[in-house]
Order: C-alpha cells, then structure tokens, then sequence
C-alpha cells in the first residue's frame, strides 16, 4: 500500500487545491499512473473515502493532534486524513497501517513530521479507533453525515430529515454503476455475452437499464462495439420523460458529455434529428465521440450558448434543458461539492431560468420542454420552473412516467437514494399547449 498511499495524499493535494472534481482528476492521475489494477482500486477506496469523510476525518484529527487540522501543513493533514481513514474503515492490521504512514512522510520529503505522525495515529489506535462523538449536536451532525452545516439544515428544511439522511448518509459509500444499454447494437443476450467477466444485473424498473457489481466497464467487448453508455437510472428517467418520438427533431440544450442525447437518439432508434449542444468545445468533442462509438448517427454535436437565441435552430418537437446545477444530487459521486462555498450556488437560479426561456423559443406548439437538474435544492428545482409558468401561460406542466407509480404521477418529480437508489435528481415536464 506504500506507492497508493503516497500517490493518493499527493491527488488530495491537488485536489484540495484546485477546483476540479475529484472523479476526473482521479481518472486522469490513475490513467497516467503505472500502477497495476488492483493498486488502482486500492487508490480509488482510499481517495474518495477521505474527500467523503473527511469532516469525521478532521474531528478526529482535532481530537489527538496538539495543532488543529486547519493549522496543520496541508501534505501532512492529508497523510494524517487517510492513516485514520485506513484504520477506522479499511481492513489493513493497525500497525501496518501506522508504520505505512511514517514511511510515506519520508518518501513525500516530510521526515520531521514522522514522529508526529506516529504518535497521532498511534493515539487513535490506543483509545480503539472509536470515532469521538462531539458534544455539541450542530458538530455532531456534521460528523455523523460527514457533511457542512449548511447542507444539513439545507436538504432537511427543504425536503425533510429523511430525504437529507437518505442523501447523506448513501453519499458515504461508492455509489452503483449502472448501464443503459443500446438496443439499436444487438439483442440483450449479445450485450451479456460481450459483457465478459463483467457480472450485470437487470434494473427491474427499466428495460435496457443494468447494474454493474464492479470492475471496468469500459475494456469489455460490449464497450467498444457500442452496446451501452453508462447513465445513471435518473438521468434515463430523464429521457423516458421526454419521451422522444421516430422522426422527431429533438434539442439536447446543455448535452455534454452526453448521456442523455445518446439514451434519446436510442428511444428515436436513430431516426429524426437530435442537436445536441454545450458551451465548451472540449466537452461537445466528448458528445461526438460517444455518439460515433455507439454508431448513433441521427446525433449532431455543436458548440452553442443554450442562454443566447439561436434563429438558425429549428422549431423542435421536444427540448431537454439539463442546466448546469450545484449538483447537490450527485454528491455520492463527486463528494468534494460537499465543501463548496454555498455562495458560489446563489447565481445559478438566474443563468438556469435564463436557460429555460431561451429553450421554451424552440418548442413547436404541441411541442414538450423538460426541464432537469441533478440538485436537490429548491431554488435550481421548483423555483426556476414556477417562476417560468407564471411568465409563460402559453406552457403547462404534464405529469409523466405514471405507469412507473411514485413517485411518478407529477408534472414535477424530485428523485433521490431514498426512493429509487438513483442518484438525486429534479425533472419537470412542459407541453406548450399553443
Ligand atoms: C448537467 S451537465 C449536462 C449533462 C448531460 N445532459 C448528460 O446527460 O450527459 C450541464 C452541461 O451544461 C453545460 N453548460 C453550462 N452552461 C451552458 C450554456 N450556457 N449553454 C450550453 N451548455 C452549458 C456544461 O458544460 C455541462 O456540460
């Protein structure tokens, strides 16, 4: 473990340092890495468990260290942050553990913090690894959930306590890999066959939605021969809710990477025309590739400002508005949003509202908008698409997905852990009734 855990507390440093997000930086490092696969996996449990833990992480270290964490050198806060992490959550013996710790001080140039080292880890190990529970119930919660206080009383005022645990407390484990499968590249015995040694499970919700148990998804034959994109079940929610038609023109306003274009151009088995848009070239390129790998050829992928009008566009049967969100829902997968400054959130309600009244331009009459993000806070979700109807009576909202029971039935529906085991995640859905 002693190449993962020096090559691990060097991407918290980067991480911690920039404003990345956590599975791309990790992709990225691991893919330039010539560690073996299971190094790579050891890495992947040990980097994500302490970006998700990481406020019990500190509570302890705040415990048995004399400086606190925030004093301590950022290096050796994040060696300390993954000793306790391994001891209280991973099955390595405690010595091993401790003794991997000060050997990496050196190797990461940090010699005299070693003996400091030691005697943290080891103090955590002498009182019996026990999480300490604080005594004030705000600091309690935030260790228990491993989350701020403000995203605490956030989720629990604005969908109640067992929405924000559910939200929190599924986020505090690796969240499940889930597969759409493209019907238009062979039949599903096929897909299994070129699935490999991959073992996947039906979704007993969808047809061509699956489960993945673990391992890589992307080296299988099915992969490269274009037989499924990885989404997760809200996100094919999402477009069942739309419910694209054969021959439709179908605009995908903020597509990148392009998971939902590419479930859409599959519901259209590739017939009619899908634009599928985002603002940054590098990500439409992503859209593009995808779309060429799953053979999808009804897919046009282009640049495009989703906020500004475009009167080249055609008049559209459907319109998806994925906006851009705080991505509260997906915290599981990204667990760093946790410690965002929420200021930096206020601003997206104006750019998103502004989003969908440039999308609703394009809806022919008789046409449907669906509106989606995948946050879990009122005022990206319910806020933007009220506001929206009471400016625009020429839309209404429609339920949708009834057949599939609550909480179906709605013109608005909010998902999270707890109710399907998706990820958290808002659609609504609008017919432009003239
Ligand atoms: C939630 S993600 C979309 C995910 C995508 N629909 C999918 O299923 O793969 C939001 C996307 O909006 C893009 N974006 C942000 N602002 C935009 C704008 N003004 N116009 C178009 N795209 C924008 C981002 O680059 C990002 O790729």
């Amino acid at each position: 473990m002693g190449a993962e855990l020096v090559f691990c507390v060097r991407l918290l440093d980067k991480t911690f340092g920039a404003q990345g997000y956590s599975n791309i930086a990790l992709d990225r490092a691991l893919r330039d890495s010539d560690l073996n696969p299971q190094q790579k996996s050891r890495v992947s449990a040990l980097y994500y468990g302490v970006i998700e833990r990481l406020p019990e992480l500190d509570y302890v270290l705040s415990r048995y260290s004399k400086k606190p964490p925030e004093k301590l050198d950022p290096t050796v806060r994040n060696l300390l942050r993954c000793g306790v992490y391994q001891l209280a959550h991973m099955r390595i013996p405690d010595n091993a553990a401790v003794n991997e710790c000060v050997n990496a001080c050196k190797k990461l140039r940090y010699t005299s913090a070693s003996g400091f080292v030691n005697a943290v880890l080891r103090g955590f190990v002498r009182d019996g690894k026990q999480i300490p529970v604080p005594k004030d119930p705000a600091l309690r919660r935030q260790v228990q959930y491993c989350a701020p206080d403000w995203l605490i009383k956030q989720l629990s005022s604005e969908y109640g306590e067992s929405v924000m645990d559910a939200l929190l407390t599924d986020a505090l484990g690796r969240p499940p890999v889930t597969l759409r499968r493209n019907p238009l590249a062979g039949d599903a015995s096929a897909f299994l066959r070129a699935m490999g040694e991959i073992s996947v499970e039906k979704h007993p919700l969808l047809p061509d939605c699956y489960r993945v148990q673990g391992g890589d998804v992307t080296r299988t034959d099915a992969f490269a021969q274009g037989m499924f994109h990885v989404q997760d079940l809200a996100s094919q929610l999402c477009c069942l809710a739309l419910d694209p038609q054969l021959g439709d023109t179908v605009l995908d306003l903020c597509a990148a990477p392009g998971g939902k274009s590419f479930t859409l151009a599959e519901l259209m088995e590739d017939r009619g025309q899908l634009y599928a848009f985002d603002l940054h070239t590098n990500r439409v390129k992503l859209i593009a590739q995808g779309a060429q790998r799953l053979h999808l050829q009804c897919v046009h992928a282009r640049t495009g400002d989703a906020s500004l009008h475009n009167p080249e566009l055609p008049q559209a049967d459907r319109v998806l508005c994925d906006v851009p969100c705080s991505g509260l829902g997906v915290i599981r997968r990204k667990p760093e949003i946790k410690y965002k400054d929420p200021a930096a959130f206020t601003g997206l309600p104006p750019v998103q509202a502004k989003i969908l009244e440039n999308a609703a331009h394009y809806v022919k009459p008789g046409g449907y908008l669906v509106y989606s993000t995948c946050t879990l806070s009122r005022a990206e979700n319910d806020g933007v698409v009220d506001g929206f109807l009471q400016q625009h009576p020429e839309f209404e909202g429609v339920s949708f997905l009834e057949t599939l029971g609550e909480p179906f039935g709605n013109w608005k529906v909010t998902l999270h852990p707890g109710c399907l085991g998706s990820d958290g995640f808002f659609m609504a859905k609008l017919k432009r009734a003239r």
